[in-house]
């Protein structure tokens, strides 16, 4: 494990055919990235090049999960541009068994887990989040008592309102984690409702006593999955304007619905800043300044992620990129804020 408070691991999304603007380094830790304009090499703690979902579980997820059993928070990252890989590495592709992803492989590691430590008591706790242009949404508001308008911050972070169901089997973790994905996808389909574009963060929160020791401390901690959103260019997503883009002062003002271009403009541009925040939270919290000031309050993401992120958190950044020609200038973005 490194030093850094984030250890960075590159996933490739494998393409037909092979591209000759991406080598992954045959020590598993580094990239270049060539391109007309440049060639750049990147290095970082790990680079699963070609690797199986169940790889990928081993090398992040599984000494995670650990962490989590042993009391300590620990948090994954997924992070790149749409497509790359961030949905099918954290979630699977639904499709089969074997493609399964983090999600549903850490779920059943940490009931395993639970069951092979009978000298404790378990309890464990769901939450599933979506941070769609820095407005929070339950996405298990379909549960009874959960609220389906827009949540809030308390003065501490703590995100208000969000439903947190108790799950005793991983059967029951993994039906809630289907209500969620169901959830996300009607919101998607409505009209002017939210995109896919949104950040979503699964939750675990662990609490662990002793059977045997009366006296001994619950430890509490948290398991976090963040699926973040596309970190695209607004060009590329057909969207206009740069990141200084300002919406329009009738953005959603009026009461008449955004055009779909605004509406693309105005996810892209609190993409680009709740990521840039986190990237600045990341740096600062791997400054030398044990006193530097962490900028967690600045979005919605940073402040979520406050106890995710640092402290003794173990925190694992997936940077996912796609090694086609015709992405090279996206997978170098993500490299360099990988490697920043
Ligand atoms: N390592 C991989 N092996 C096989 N298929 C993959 C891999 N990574 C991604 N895919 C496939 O590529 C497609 C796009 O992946 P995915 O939806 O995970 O991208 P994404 O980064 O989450 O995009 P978005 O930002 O739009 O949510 C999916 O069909 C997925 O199954």
């Amino acid at each position: 494990m490194s030093r850094h408070p984030v250890r960075v691991v590159i996933r490739d999304r494998p393409v037909s055919g092979g591209g000759s603007s991406v080598e992954l380094g045959a020590d598993g830790r580094t990239v270049r990235v060539i391109s007309a304009q440049r060639s750049t090499s990147f290095s970082y703690d790990t680079v699963l090049d070609g690797a199986s979902q169940e790889r990928t579980f081993e090398e992040v997820g599984r000494p995670l999960c650990e962490t989590v059993m042993q009391g300590v928070n620990a948090t994954v990252l997924c992070y790149g541009q749409t497509g790359a890989g961030k949905s099918f590495t954290m979630v699977g592709n639904g499709q089969d068994y074997h493609t399964r992803g983090i999600l549903p492989r850490a779920l059943a590691s940490i009931f395993r887990g639970v069951a092979d430590r009978p000298e404790y008591e378990y309890t464990l706790r769901l939450q599933c989040l979506e941070i769609y242009n820095d407005s929070m949404y339950d996405l298990l508001s379909t549960l009874p008592g959960a609220q389906r308008s827009e949540l809030s911050l308390s003065s501490s972070s703590e995100v208000v309102g969000l439903t947190s169901p108790k799950v005793s089997s991983e059967q029951e973790a993994h039906k809630l984690v289907f209500e969620a994905e169901a959830n996300r996808a009607v919101e998607q389909h409505k009209l002017n409702a939210r995109s896919s574009r949104s950040h979503v963060l699964y939750m675990l929160l662990v609490e662990r006593r002793s059977r045997v020791d009366s006296s001994g401390a619950v430890l509490k901690s948290r398991l976090t999955l963040a699926d973040l959103a596309g970190s695209e260019r607004l060009k590329k997503s057909g969207d206009h304007g740069d990141e200084g883009f300002q919406p329009p002062s009738s953005l959603n003002l009026t009461g008449v619905a955004p055009t779909r271009q605004q509406r693309l403009a105005r996810e892209s541009m609190c993409i680009n800043k709740s990521l840039s925040f986190l990237e600045q939270v990341v740096i600062a919290l791997g400054s030398k300044r044990p006193s530097g000031h962490v900028p967690h309050r600045s979005s919605r993401l940073t402040a979520v992620l406050r106890d995710s992120l640092g402290g003794n958190c173990r925190t694992v950044l997936i940077a996912n990129i796609r090694t086609d020609d015709v992405h090279v200038e996206e997978t170098f973005s993500t490299c360099r804020f990988a490697q920043r």
